[in-house]
């Protein structure tokens, strides 16, 4: 379980972008962060991952105060996969050299084993293992980048705008792959999207956050069906 609790946290010295955020993801929940433009939801992303420090409140895993230790290290010990909005592949390689730096603390055959599972579970990444990931298409690159983070097995994964670029069609092409993770590897997953509805499909629940705070949180079956949550953070859409 990731518990976030009371935190504030920023880039630059007395400018304060997370005032006071609380949220938690249970065991094999998909839980998304939304709101507007600027509101702070890949800072929290960042925050949870260890990227930036808190000023004030803690993050914790499984009862564990971590908000101090940095993000190599609980990718390494805390079970934190973390896949970033950019930059979130090494085109310069093959999708192979990829998915052996995913898997850079693993011995070696224990890197293997986990390459051919990742390669059953996305046939993508067995097809095109050799190519350089630079020839990947943009939702090819979202599983990549999903599947390099997953090496480890990590329990948590923090996804930051996964559907970022891609057409409706490929989107749900990329959603389908994380519901896969979370019900084949059991992963806990916290995701920024801009796709609001889209993602809340996927999800249990979800925070909306507003000027770095929660305005509004719930499962997403009673905030899709919510009204006013429709007109104030859903563009008014019905459907
Ligand atoms: N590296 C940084 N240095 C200083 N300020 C930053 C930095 N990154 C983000 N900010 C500021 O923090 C605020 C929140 O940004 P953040 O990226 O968390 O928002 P967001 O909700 O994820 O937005 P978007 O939906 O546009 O990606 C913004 O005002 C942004 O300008």
């Amino acid at each position: 379980m990731v518990k976030v609790d009371d935190v504030v946290a920023g880039y630059i010295k007395d400018v304060d972008i997370l005032n006071g955020i609380s949220l938690h993801a249970d065991t094999k929940e998909i839980v998304c962060l939304l709101g507007p433009n600027g509101c702070g939801k890949s800072t929290l992303l960042k925050t949870i991952a260890g990227y930036l420090r808190t000023r004030r409140g803690s993050v914790s895993i499984n009862g564990t105060d971590v908000s101090a230790v940095p993000v190599h290290e609980k990718i390494r010990s805390c079970g934190l996969g973390f896949v970033p909005q950019t930059e979130n592949i090494f085109a310069a390689m093959s999708v192979l050299e990829n998915l052996l730096m995913g898997g850079y603390y693993m011995s070696g055959e224990a890197r293997e084993k986990r390459i051919a599972e990742l390669c059953d579970l996305y046939p993508v990444l067995k097809r095109k293992l050799n190519a350089p990931a630079a020839s990947m298409s943009g939702g090819e690159r979202q599983i990549l980048a999903l599947a390099r983070a997953l090496m480890p097995s990590p329990r948590i994964l923090l996804l930051d705008e996964p559907s970022a670029g891609l057409s409706p069609k490929v989107l749900h092409e990329v959603f389908d792959a994380i519901m896969q993770v979370r019900e084949q590897e059991g992963v806990t997953i916290i995701m920024v999207e801009q796709n609001a509805i889209e993602a809340m499909r996927i999800s249990d629940r979800a925070y909306i956050l507003s000027l770095g705070t929660v305005a509004l949180t719930g499962t997403c079956s009673d905030l899709l069906h919510d009204p006013k949550v429709r007109e104030l953070y859903l563009g008014g859409r019905t459907d």
